[in-house]
């Protein structure tokens, strides 16, 4: 607020690319709807003007940390990010922290000629990704089938779909030889929803058999710590979902301990479930793949072997305190609830004790994986496949 009390307008920080511009937007909407009003501003790195292969110069992190570094030097008040491409590791000493509005879809989606699903498909079909999980998990289900690498933003990726050419023809970077080049690409759905072209999936792949990317479908608002303003504190909790919180904690905390940055061959998808008494339980699954049979490194091109690359597979689940996520934490006082849990110790608030869980939780599989040998698949070295 000015001293006058006119509300100057929040500054959103936000990527430039369609996709982020529109979830951003998104958000900002939402804080408005709360009372603070938003408008965005872009932040443009040096990563933004460079089409090639980013992913082998380390990866999406390098527009998180620009926006990041935005944040903390106060050219924005606020920063949206894809929570998928915001590293694990938290190099700010708790000047930042993230609020996480409700994740939507977490699948992968098919996007394929002809209305074609993933089964449907025919033997030598070929797959676009860039992504050596989603390369590693398709061949492995159809390993008859060659992956493409394929990078760029939606438009771009879309049109190398047979019958998709029109899509992207703006776009700086997509060949016109290249348009209509292959038989199907895979997206994020959540994607291609906030931009509203689900119209064009055709085949939505259940993300218990193609795991998604740890904190695929979320947003993360990021703000800092120590002078963001109350009533933008308060939006921010309105637009908190602690089920969300909790799931892609356990997710990402799987990948810090794998040391696995966003491109590596690991899935990781966590949900909320009730056990047989109607307690809540977070579940965890989790893929590592090896991604020398993907089909995506260089050495094969197309690749053409006969089976698909070996997947490392485990699931695990922590119970969650009582009456998860029903009550809201974060204006629950530690007394409030005393009548309900008679008889238990007053601990931690149920969402911090939740969190805990669900950390040690992601942390436990990691471990689990790593003494079957993921520690092959991920890491600095293989990190960059
Ligand atoms: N790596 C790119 C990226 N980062 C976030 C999304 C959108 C989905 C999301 O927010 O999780 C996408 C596109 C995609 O993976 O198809």
């Amino acid at each position: 607020m000015s001293p006058e009390g006119a509300p100057t307008p929040l500054r959103v920080g936000t990527r430039g690319s369609k996709l982020a511009t529109t979830q951003s937007q998104q958000v900002a909407d939402l804080l408005a709807a709360h009372g603070v009003p938003a408008q965005l501003s872009i932040v443009t790195t040096t990563g933004d003007l460079i089409s090639g292969p980013l992913a082998q110069m380390g990866g999406t992190g390098v527009f998180a940390a620009a926006l990041r570094q935005e944040l903390l030097t106060g050219g924005v008040d606020l920063a949206v990010h894809s929570l998928k491409d915001l590293p694990t590791q938290d190099a700010f000493d708790g000047a930042l922290a993230l609020a996480h509005p409700p994740r939507e879809d977490p699948r992968d989606a098919l996007v394929a000629r002809d209305g074609l699903t993933l089964e449907q498909l025919p033997a030598g079909a070929v797959i676009g990704t860039g992504s050596p999980r989603r390369a590693a998990q398709i061949r492995a289900l159809r390993p008859d089938c060659a992956i493409a690498d394929v990078r760029g933003n939606v438009g771009t990726r879309l049109s190398r779909v047979r019958g998709l050419e029109h899509h992207g023809v703006t776009d700086i970077g997509v060949g016109r030889e290249t348009r209509g080049d292959l038989d199907a690409v895979v997206l994020a759905a959540s994607g291609l929803a906030r931009l509203g072209l689900s119209a064009v999936v055709t085949d939505f792949l259940d993300p218990h058999r193609v795991l998604p990317a740890a904190g695929q479908g979320c947003l993360a608002v990021e703000y800092r710590t120590e002078d963001t303003a109350p009533e933008v504190l308060t939006a921010l909790r309105a637009l908190e979902d602690s089920a969300t919180r909790v799931a892609v904690r356990a997710e990402r905390a799987l990948l810090l301990r794998l040391e696995a940055g966003c491109a590596a061959p690991v899935g990781a998808y966590a949900q909320l479930e009730t056990d047989e008494a109607g307690a809540p339980v977070l579940v965890l699954e989790a893929v590592v793949a090896d991604p020398r049979e993907s089909g995506l490194q260089s050495s094969e091109g197309h690749s053409s072997g006969k089976q698909g690359p070996e997947i490392l597979r485990e699931t695990a689940r922590t119970p969650l305190p009582a009456g998860f996520p029903g009550v809201d934490a974060a204006t629950e006082t530690p007394g409030a609830r005393s009548g309900e849990v008679s008889g238990r110790v007053p601990g931690p608030e149920p969402l911090e004790q939740a969190e805990r869980a669900a950390a040690r939780l992601g942390t436990e599989l990691a471990e689990t994986l790593l003494g079957r040998g993921a520690d092959r698949y991920t890491g600095a070295e293989a990190g960059r496949a």
